[in-house]
């Protein structure tokens, strides 16, 4: 039976993308394929711009879940006694663990699930809805889902060629880091001349919550 190594997990609202604004239960799993994690790594990753913190399994309610029922009871203890549950599945990269259990067990709880992915890797069925953030040099299997969300600018990555993917929602997301600024001037001018992309705003940052 497999375990989790799961990083965080907290009740806030989503901060990005098309379901933005929805309270949620994240579950941030720990671990990546692109990047360490470590600061002295970052340079030479695949990810140079990564905003999170996804190492260890020292954040609330991060540990090793030894399966799949123990992470659900305890993302359903975190939505608490409400209707319709949802969970958001992050990371670090969450498709290294997110298995047919796990979804299952969610699924058994009632969970509506959506996964935040860089897209290297298959995601198993019953996910409900699937957010995609490409990453220059990586290999993309996954082009088909609910939301494109990416990253801008990410110099190397064509935003028309991405625009032949399979998604009901193409989304440009400015880079947080020393040039946010730019990087949203850069996506709003985008956007105001390819009306098929719109723009995400990390809002959880702006709002100050997780
Ligand atoms: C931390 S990642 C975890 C999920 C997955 N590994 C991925 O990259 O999609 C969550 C989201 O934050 C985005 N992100 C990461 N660093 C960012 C940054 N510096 N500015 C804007 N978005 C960022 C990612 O592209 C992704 O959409
Ligand atoms: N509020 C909030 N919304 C988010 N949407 C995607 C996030 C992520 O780190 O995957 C994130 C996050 O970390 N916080
Ligand atoms: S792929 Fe996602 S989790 Fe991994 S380093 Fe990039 S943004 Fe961070
Ligand atoms: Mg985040």
């Amino acid at each position: 039976m497999a375990s989790y190594a799961v990083k965080e997990m907290f009740l806030t609202l989503q901060g990005e993308g098309v379901q933005v604004g929805r309270r949620a239960v994240f579950l941030r799993f720990a671990g990546c394929n692109l990047w360490t994690g470590r600061e002295e790594d970052r340079a030479t990753a695949v990810c140079t711009f990564c905003d999170t913190d996804f190492v260890g399994l020292d954040g609330d309610h991060g540990g090793r879940y030894p399966d799949a029922d123990a992470l659900a009871d305890r993302a359903a203890a975190l939505w608490g006694d409400f209707p319709e549950p949802f969970v958001v599945m992050t990371g670090g990269e969450p498709l290294l663990q997110i298995d047919a259990a796990l979804v299952a067990a969610l699924k058994a709880r009632g969970f509506e699930m959506a996964v935040e992915t860089n897209g290297t890797q298959p995601a198993p069925d019953g996910i409900d809805w699937i957010c995609v953030s490409p990453k220059q040099g990586s290999d993309v299997v996954l082009r088909r889902g609910n939301e494109l969300k990416l990253v801008w600018p990410q110099p190397g990555l064509d935003p028309d060629e991405l625009a032949g993917w399979d998604f009901d929602h193409f989304l440009l997301q400015p880079m947080d880091g020393p040039n946010l600024s730019s990087a949203r001037e850069a996506a709003i001018r985008f956007v105001l001349e390819h009306p098929r992309w719109r723009l995400s705003t990390q809002t959880h940052k702006v709002v100050g919550i997780r």
